[in-house]
């Protein structure tokens, strides 16, 4: 260790030192805060098992409990907020900081030292020991090189001169690396880091976030920001360090739950989950389209996108159809269509009630026509409150029938006190006020259901509205009357059975949406898309139209779609801008790729036919390797062989396919030969140690320590339209890629981009 190094240590001890003492007066805090907690919540508890029905005139009690609640609610946002500073505090106490910045500003005598944090530290004599990394000077750190640099702050621009930049690594309170650097973050660093990654969870990169990624993290302007980047080019860690950066600069208005990440599946869920806790920040909402078109649909099954894609293999489906049903422009028709829907079109249906009509179709569509032309989402609601209208006057009516009388006959004492909720007796003057009242709320809870039915609009049947809609749909030339009349009567079919597919759930929702109101959530603020080139935009619109105050930030990477063409980046802006109509839209593209070693990123980018502007980080490591067997029991023994290898060196190995009944098969194949093997489906949440056997869309925004691509022959992969498939198995992989073939390899490896030495053959004969 140099003086220099000793010198840095010495600070590091110093700060760790002061960083302990606060954690310990913290501590103390914190346990007072809970302390003072349990107390009122005991008092409140006892409160609260008060009998009402037998100290009826115990009515303080409500004002007090109320207080009682505030209070409550007050204690409980200081003990979060003091657990939350703990909680930051333990995590500088390990690693207190990782970059510094020497700047010297114009108006200074002396230069300032800086260090850089995951949060900001201040001793006791305010001095700022350590900066946040999302203090508008620490953008210095990632963003400028020696020299003159300008940095934004609220009160404007600010120049300064920066005259060195130090990176460290801590770990628990050694520095085990430190470097000097003049470039934006210095590849030393992220050597180092990317070496030691392993599959468990992901690893938040505040340390050693590029400049483009910084871009993507601070901008707070745009109203949709696009980021196409390659594979493993650091986009969702770049919208990860986003969110923290968000809920940090606008820590008063914005909070985690107003943030909504669609991800791609269950697994990537819970990959990322250790993300921003370990920043310090709470999780953001997650959400998979599945779950989402799910929730939506109460009762019915929507198909999921991976069903589709198992679907698509066998039956692909008319290409220029789905173009017509996914694109913008049919969700504009749908809006048109609704906004001119006339009375006699619309599909007005009953409401039951006990299996009889409560209200029938003729009399809505009659009460329909009655009220003022506006548009449909208004008079529905208008249509609400003349028919809840009617309801109360047949409640009235129906509370003074007999068989009420008979019921109340009939309550037990405490059906009663239910019923009676929080009224007391001495409310009414007379019994006979009393009874009325429990008539009435006993009618009023039986008719429940049919206030449910009016709220929630089930007297327009939106299933055979949707069904009208599409049968005077004007096609486009390449689609066929044929083909179109064959897919109303597929949604006809699914909607018998309760189910959905997923091409109709985006235009469904939004023709709903459209005549009956709702579906919307403004208080959500930011709107992330994971693996965007997996969604239509139809279903884009519909989620932009959802969340209407959103902000959008959509990520994604056009080579890795399966069974879809790609596009050029700036195409995908031109489409959103086109469709979406913000104000403010950014495309900011990242090329270069850092999870793979890069034997691995230069075979993966050969395979695409544009891949040359993907640039590898420079990461040794093996070739990937190709094996090549001409039987299926050669390719058993071999894969079994290569999975007890890997398995060797790292904790899991996963072994992908190209679909479900191809990962069923190879699980079948070699469960009996191996100890720890596991089939994941979409039902999965967390991935165990071991071999992992799963089809490439459940590995989406996932990467592992070591691939086996699964059956990479002709015959399985036979053309390009397998490219963005094959690139994202390959591209899964951070240490070793194994590419197994059963039979001549595919024509997409077998190719002149790529040359036998960029990879390590094994033929049969080796075996
Ligand atoms: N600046 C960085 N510093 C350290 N590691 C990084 C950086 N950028 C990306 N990585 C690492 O590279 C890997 C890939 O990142 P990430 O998963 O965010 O990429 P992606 O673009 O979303 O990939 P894909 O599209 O393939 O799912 C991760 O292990 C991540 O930690």
């Amino acid at each position: 260790m140099d003086d220099e190094q000793k010198q840095e240590q010495a600070r590091v001890d110093s700060v760790i030192n002061k960083i302990s003492d606060r954690i310990e007066t913290t501590t103390d805090e914190y346990e007072k805060a809970h302390a003072e907690k349990r107390d009122v919540q005991k008092n409140y508890r006892n409160n609260t098992s008060v009998n009402w029905f037998e100290i009826d005139d115990r009515i303080d009690t409500s004002a007090e409990l109320q207080q009682q609640r505030a209070l409550e609610s007050r204690l409980n946002e200081n003990e979060s907020i003091i657990k939350n500073q703990l909680e930051r505090y333990q995590i500088l106490e390990k690693s207190p900081y990782f970059g510094r910045i020497d700047i010297q500003d114009p108006d200074e005598s002396q230069p300032e030292r800086l260090y850089i944090g995951t949060s900001s530290f201040v001793d006791d004599d305010q001095n700022f020991l350590i900066y946040d990394w999302r203090a508008p000077v620490s953008s210095i750190y990632y963003n400028g090189v020696l020299g003159q640099v300008a940095y934004e702050t609220p009160a404007g621009s600010q120049t300064t001169d920066l005259q060195k930049k130090r990176q460290y690594l801590i770990q628990n309170g050694h520095i085990e690396n430190m470097f000097d650097t003049n470039e934006t973050v210095g590849d030393e660093m992220l050597q180092h880091v990317l070496g030691e990654q392993n599959d468990d969870t992901m690893q938040n990169i505040v340390a050693t976030i590029q400049r483009e990624q910084n871009d993507i993290i601070r901008d707070t302007r745009s109203d949709l920001l696009v980021v196409q980047g390659a594979a493993g080019s650091g986009k969702t860690s770049a919208i990860l360090q986003r969110i923290a950066f968000l809920l940090y600069h606008s820590r008063r208005e914005l909070e985690a739950d107003q943030i909504v990440l669609f991800s791609p599946n269950k697994l990537f869920s819970h990959y990322i989950s250790d993300v921003l806790p370990s920043l310090g920040e709470r999780n953001m909402a997650q959400v998979t389209l599945a779950e989402f078109f799910n929730e939506r649909f109460e009762g019915l099954h929507v198909q999921s996108l991976f069903d589709r894609y198992e679907a698509d293999q066998t039956h692909p489906g008319d290409a220029h159809l789905r173009d017509y049903k996914e694109g913008a422009e049919f969700m504009a028709t749908i809006r048109d269509y609704c906004r001119n829907l006339k009375t006699p079109e619309m599909a007005f249906t009953d409401i039951l009630f006990d299996g009889r009509i409560f209200f029938s179709h003729g009399e809505i569509k009659a009460l329909y026509e009655t009220l003022p032309n506006v548009l449909p989402v208004d008079r529905f609601l208008q249509l609400k409150n003349a028919l809840i209208k009617q309801l109360k006057a047949r409640i009235d009516v129906e509370a003074k029938k007999d068989w009420v009388q008979d019921a109340i006959d009939n309550l037990s004492t405490e059906e009663y006190h239910t019923l009676l909720g929080s009224k007391r007796r001495h409310q009414f003057q007379q019994l006979d006020d009393e009874v009325a009242y429990i008539a009435h709320k006993l009618v009023k809870d039986r008719l429940r259901s049919v206030y449910d039915a009016i709220y929630n609009g089930y007297f327009l049947d939106t299933y055979q509205q949707y069904n009208a809609f599409l049968n005077q749909c004007s096609l486009p030339e390449n689609v066929s009357q044929s083909s179109w009349q064959q897919s109303i009567s597929d949604y006809h079919d699914q909607i018998e059975y309760h189910r959905l597919n997923l091409i109709d759930a985006a235009p469904l929702l939004y023709l709903r949406d459209q005549l009956l109101g709702g579906g919307t959530n403004s208080a959500i603020q930011f709107l992330f898309i994971d693996e965007m080139q997996d969604y239509s935009l139809a279903q884009l619109l519909y989620l932009h139209h959802a969340f209407p105050r959103a902000k959008l930030t959509f990520l994604g990477d056009s080579e890795q779609a399966l069974f879809k063409d790609v596009e050029e980046p700036e195409a995908v802006l031109r489409q959103l801008n086109e469709a979406f109509h913000v104000k403010k839209s950014r495309l900011i593209t990242l090329n270069r790729s850092y999870r793979s070693t890069y034997p691995i990123t230069t075979f993966a980018k050969s395979l695409l036919p544009d891949g040359d502007r993907i640039e590898a980080f420079n990461r040794p490591g093996d070739l990937p390797k190709l094996i090549i067997r001409y039987d299926h029991a050669g390719a058993t023994r071999a894969l079994i062989r290569e999975v007890q290898t890997e398995l060797a060196e790292s904790s899991v190995c996963a072994i992908l396919t190209k679909n479900l009944t191809e990962a069923r098969q190879v699980y079948q194949e070699i469960h009996g030969e191996l100890d720890q093997v596991t089939l994941l489906t979409d039902m999965d949440r967390s991935l165990p140690k071991g071999a992992v056997v799963l089809p490439i869309y459940l590995a989406k925004g996932l990467e592992f320590d070591s691939v086996i691509a699964y059956d990479v022959s002709a015959q399985n992969y036979p053309d390009a339209s397998l490219t963005g498939t094959l690139y994202t198995i390959a591209t899964r992989a951070m240490h070793h890629l194994t590419l197994l073939s059963i039979g001549p390899v595919s024509p997409l490896i077998a190719t002149p981009r790529i040359p036998a030495g960029q990879l390590q053959i094994e033929h049969e004969l080796n075996n």
